[in-house]
């Protein structure tokens, strides 16, 4: 018996031995005397697409890389979002939606080899550019992607368990991950920090071996591969259709003069902002400039073939406050819910032309459906659940303190303060919000505020008076200099000469709440010295239980109050649908709404803000739904519900089989309230690249 267990103790070394070493007769490498990769000694070129597995539902990869293979694809590039994967210093997330090995294994077994982007910074249009937003707790001024030792310091601890995570997957050992970026587009950050992308270049080596290809990418021209490339890191560029690829290769060349011409980034379409135009990239155009890239023999991936979705809080932001939507469709060849497109076909025809497609058609769209409209509920104010949404109560302090240093990442935060003096007219000012604020006095609505202005209103109190603002993070800056993105209330609030102090501070919980939020009479919120009795009155009312029991429920009849102008205290709506058949994907029309947060059964679906557009529908995928559904809004400005001119027959939403990103957005400042975001055609390429340029 001994001796089995010796033996079997020796065969499992032996194998995890191996899995940490080469796989006999495996080996991605690059040919330098013949500007070609190699891929078990013979000549490669990688034609490939981006798909981000964060931005995908699980349960959909599978048909997504299937679709990407079908369409002629022999490899797909994917991003590493570090802050998924660490969302507390110390606390890491490898499991469902973050198991970046399922995915990895998943492209392997569909035939599809990956090029691997773990960052630590990757742009993507993600919150932060990926990089986790406690790095800024107690210090804001941290030097973000630099040899700051307060940067550096967590990247190491991080890399340490994202790479030996990666090792197993290599090319070399067995894997599909034949490259891996280093950093993402360095040569556009201002730190220029060349002692980092050392630092980086030998941590990878450190644990992925000295055998993988390790590479940088950034734009074409030597402003920015000038601090973009060093040593020992393969340099590739990106550009999109419309620049001649010959001209942006010589921009690799004068950096990397021999090894293969390489575009990590040809944009197939591109990414949208809230209330400007989506943006569109005529597939011809697409075709055209793909061809051009594979007549020079070049590695080309086009970013993004699958884009998905930024569900949740996850989107980023432009500068100086361009907040990104929930959509990620990115006018990719395969749609946001994964369905191919006629600029899939037109690639796909491209591409038989320099490689054998795989027999077989691409996949077809998998089903939607339609559940109509259902009936929505005002179930509470914010301020009526202060005590489930933050359940550890306010932390006071004299001044605002910022989301971060009360340790939470993304969503809303409650600041309130009682006046101690009157005001008349006098201006309150919170040039620090970051990045919307909603302010209500005694409960009653008395202004919003933005970054983009305006950023103080005009406040006639009493003293005694209660003064609540409601901010909302709207997704922090992923690309420039400004990705030290603060959230929350960043500097001091004034009203007229004088600083407002002793603040409670409210974390508000959503998400972790939501699974009890409504099953349990609303307690009323009263604040902690009892200072703020609920306005509204509550009604005992017996409703219908679910099992057919008259159960007595709290609930409050009312709705909130709203301003002159009909803002509306921030709201939780409800309502219930039910499935009969197989749940399929569907989309979910906010249009009569103004801007807020969507779940179904829990899931944060993303932002809506119909009034801003282009985007009107949110994806709900079917792996949301069962047979029995439930939605919960967290309606920020109005609702249709209970308005004086409109019933109740208004207060829906509606369930459709077709997405709607691309309505006319128009500036709505001083319209109040009431959608006109139409559908419409897409604009013209240079509107959005008038986005782009700000
Ligand atoms: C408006 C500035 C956009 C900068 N980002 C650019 S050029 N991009 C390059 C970047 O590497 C990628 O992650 C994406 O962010 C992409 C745009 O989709």
């Amino acid at each position: 018996m001994a001796a089995t267990v010796k033996m079997f103790v020796a065969l499992s070394l032996f194998v995890l031995v191996l899995q940490g070493q080469r796989a006999a007769g495996r080996s991605f490498s690059i040919d330098y005397d013949n500007n070609t990769f190699l891929k078990d000694g013979e000549p490669f070129r990688y034609i490939s697409g981006s798909i981000h597995y964060s931005r995908v539902p699980r349960s959909y990869w599978q048909d997504r890389l299937t679709k990407m293979y079908a369409a002629g694809l022999n490899a797909i590039q994917t991003y590493v979002p570090w802050n998924l994967h660490e969302p507390k210093p110390g606390k890491y997330d490898f499991t469902g939606n973050n198991d970046i090995e399922a995915f990895l294994k998943m492209a392997n077994d569909t035939g599809l080899l990956v090029i691997l982007r773990p960052g630590p910074y990757i742009c993507a249009e993600w919150d932060m550019g990926g990089l986790p937003s406690w790095l800024m707790k107690d210090n804001s001024s941290i030097v973000l992607r630099s040899s700051d030792p307060a940067y550096l310091g967590p990247v190491d601890t991080y890399m340490a368990q994202l790479l030996p995570k990666i090792k197993p997957y290599l090319y070399n050992n067995g894997g599909p991950i034949i490259t891996v970026q280093v950093e993402n587009e360095y040569g556009s950050f201002y730190t220029c920090d060349y002692d980092y992308l050392r630092h980086l270049r030998e941590l990878f080596i450190q644990y992925l071996g000295p055998d993988v290809v390790l590479f940088t990418t950034d734009g074409w021209w030597d402003g920015v591969l000038k601090c973009g490339t060093i040593d020992g890191l393969y340099t590739t560029v990106d550009f999109g259709p419309g620049t001649d690829p010959a001209g942006a290769f010589k921009g690799q060349r004068k950096h990397q003069p021999k090894g293969p011409l390489v575009n990590s980034e040809f944009y197939t379409g591109w990414l949208d902002h809230w209330g400007q135009p989506h943006a569109h990239t005529d597939k011809d155009k697409v075709a055209t400039y793909l061809e051009k890239i594979l007549e020079l023999n070049a590695s080309v991936n086009m970013y993004m073939f699958e884009g998905g979705t930024n569900f949740g809080y996850m989107n980023g932001a432009n500068g100086p406050f361009k907040p990104q939507p929930t959509s990620y469709d990115y006018d990719a060849p395969l749609t946001e819910a994964g369905d191919p497109t006629d600029k899939l076909t037109t690639i796909s025809n491209v591409i038989a032309k320099f490689r054998h497609l795989p027999p077989g058609p691409v996949p077809p769209a998998t089903p939607k459906a339609a559940y109509g409209k259902v009936q929505m509920t005002f179930e509470a104010t914010v301020l009526d659940k202060l005590t489930d949404l933050s359940p550890d109560g306010p932390i006071r302090a004299d001044y605002p303190i910022t989301m971060e240093n009360m340790q939470q990442s993304y969503g809303f935060m409650l600041y309130r303060t009682t006046l101690t003096a009157a005001a008349t007219g006098a201006k309150l000012s919170v040039p620090g919000i970051r990045d919307r604020g909603y302010v209500m006095l005694d409960e009653t609505p008395a202004g919003i505020l933005s970054r983009n202005g305006p950023m103080d209103l005009n406040l006639t109190a009493q003293a005694g008076q209660v003064l609540d603002i409601v901010v909302e993070n709207q997704g922090r800056i992923n690309f420039g200099r400004y990705i030290n993105d603060s959230k929350g209330i960043i500097a001091n609030v004034t009203l007229g000469n004088d600083t407002l102090r002793s603040w409670s501070i409210y974390s508000l919980d959503i998400d972790g709440a939501l699974p009890t939020l409504f099953s349990q009479p609303s307690n009323p919120a009263v604040d902690i010295d009892g200072s703020l009795p609920p306005l509204s009155y509550v009604l005992q009312n017996d409703i219908e239980g679910i099992d057919g029991q008259l159960t007595n429920q709290e609930k409050r009849s009312t709705q909130p109050r709203r301003s002159r102008a009909g803002q509306m205290v921030p709201s939780f709506y409800t309502g219930t649908f039910s499935i009969q058949d197989t749940p399929q994907d569907t989309f979910l029309n906010m249009r009569g709404w103004t801007k807020g947060q969507a779940f179904v059964n829990g899931f944060n679906l993303g932002r809506y803000w119909p009034v801003e557009g282009p985007q009107i529908t949110l994806y709900v995928p079917a792996s949301v739904l069962k047979s029995e559904n439930n939605i919960t809004l967290f309606e920020l400005e109005a609702s249709p519900c209970n308005m004086a001119q409109s019933s109740d027959a208004d207060c829906t939403v509606e369930f459709q089989d077709r997405p709607i990103i691309n309505a006319t957005v128009s500036r709505h400042r001083g319209e109040k309230y009431d959608s006109t975001a139409t559908d419409s055609a897409p604009p013209q390429l240079d509107a959005f690249v008038a986005v782009v340029l700000g």
